[in-house]
């Protein structure tokens, strides 16, 4: 660790859901513990977090979650910021830095349903409920003859719509639910084949000021895990190709394995119609050094295949 560090507090800015301030909680602790530095968490409100009643596109999508993080990183009135990595948007933003992106958490979609029941489980007319354009299409093309009701809200929000019986099921990230430790009501994992998560779900992204070139180096040295790093760059580089925003119907998830001439990567991607008449799901593979490379060429015979038509923004909320 650089010298310039050690005698620093630095400030880790986080949002104020309990999600937010749990997974910012375990991240600071991470940095004291492995920079032996002190820490301190700041609070910072975000437009999304205060008007529930607005839909993110009309606020200007997920960025309202990162942009007033990045802006109290630019002010200088926190050091560090965590963010789910979903919701970064694809384009870098200037003068901030990703400097960690740690080992992920199981990175599949969830049912929580009522009187445990799984997708399979679930009868023809059952309600369940997400507000995600990827969600909404990959559940209507399993064919089931669901009906599919909006969502928003936090985690709690979302749970209570099931336990009031308001509707059958609600689809989560798994992540979101471990990170607050509410894995018990989890009714199926779904599987990737069926339901690809959104790019970098499960994933946190640990940002700084790029001038703060110590803290990048330090944070990257104790907080970074390559493959996890490898893996969302082809991820977030097939979304960036594709040209689809966190809103469109496009999943993806990349794994690394070890491969007989060194680690290798294994991408798999599905861009579809949000009323699930059509599913475009591709996949690709190679070293790992070629993360970058793999997302880009997957997405371009994507775009090859038609994937544009399917994944124009359709206006509604992300996850
Ligand atoms: N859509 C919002 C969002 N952004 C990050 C998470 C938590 C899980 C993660 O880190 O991927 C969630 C909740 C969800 O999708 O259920």
């Amino acid at each position: 660790m650089t010298a310039e560090t050690v005698n620093r507090v630095i400030r880790v800015g986080t949002r104020r859901s309990l999600l937010a301030k749990t997974q910012s909680g375990q991240v600071a602790d991470q940095i004291a513990a492995r920079l032996g530095v002190q820490v301190e968490l700041v609070e910072v409100v975000t437009e999304g977090d205060v008007n529930q009643t607005s839909t993110l596109a009309s606020l200007g999508g997920t960025g309202v979650f990162v942009s007033a993080l990045r802006d109290a990183l630019i002010r200088g009135d926190v050091d560090v910021a965590v963010h789910s990595l979903k919701d970064l948007p694809t384009t870098p933003f200037d003068g901030i830095a990703l400097a960690a992106v740690p080992p992920r958490e199981d990175p599949r979609d969830v049912l929580v349903a009522r009187d445990g029941l799984t997708l399979g489980e679930l009868p023809p007319g059952s309600v369940v409920a997400t507000g995600s354009p990827r969600r909404v299409a990959q559940l209507h093309a399993l064919g089931l003859g669901l009906t599919i009701v909006g969502l928003r809200g936090n985690i709690d929000t979302r749970l209570g719509r099931v336990a009031s019986g308001d509707v059958d099921g609600v689809i989560l990230a798994r992540a979101g639910l471990a990170r607050i430790d509410r894995l018990d009501v989890v009714t199926e994992s779904i599987d990737p084949l069926q339901m690809l998560p959104a790019p970098g779900q499960g994933a946190l992204a640990i940002e700084c000021r790029s001038a703060d070139a110590d803290l990048v180096a330090d944070l990257a040295a104790a907080l970074d895990d390559a493959p996890t790093r490898a893996a969302v760059t082809a991820e977030r580089e097939l979304l960036r190709t594709l040209e689809a925003g966190c809103a469109a119907p496009v999943g993806a998830l990349a794994e690394v394995a070890e491969g007989e001439h060194g680690p290798e990567i294994w991408l798999r991607a599905v861009a579809a119609a949000v009323d699930g008449t059509v599913e475009l799901r591709r996949s690709a593979s190679g070293p790992v050094t070629d993360a970058a490379e793999i997302g880009r060429t997957l997405a371009t015979s994507m775009l090859d295949e038609g994937a544009a038509a399917l994944i124009e923004e359709p206006g509604k909320q992300q996850a």
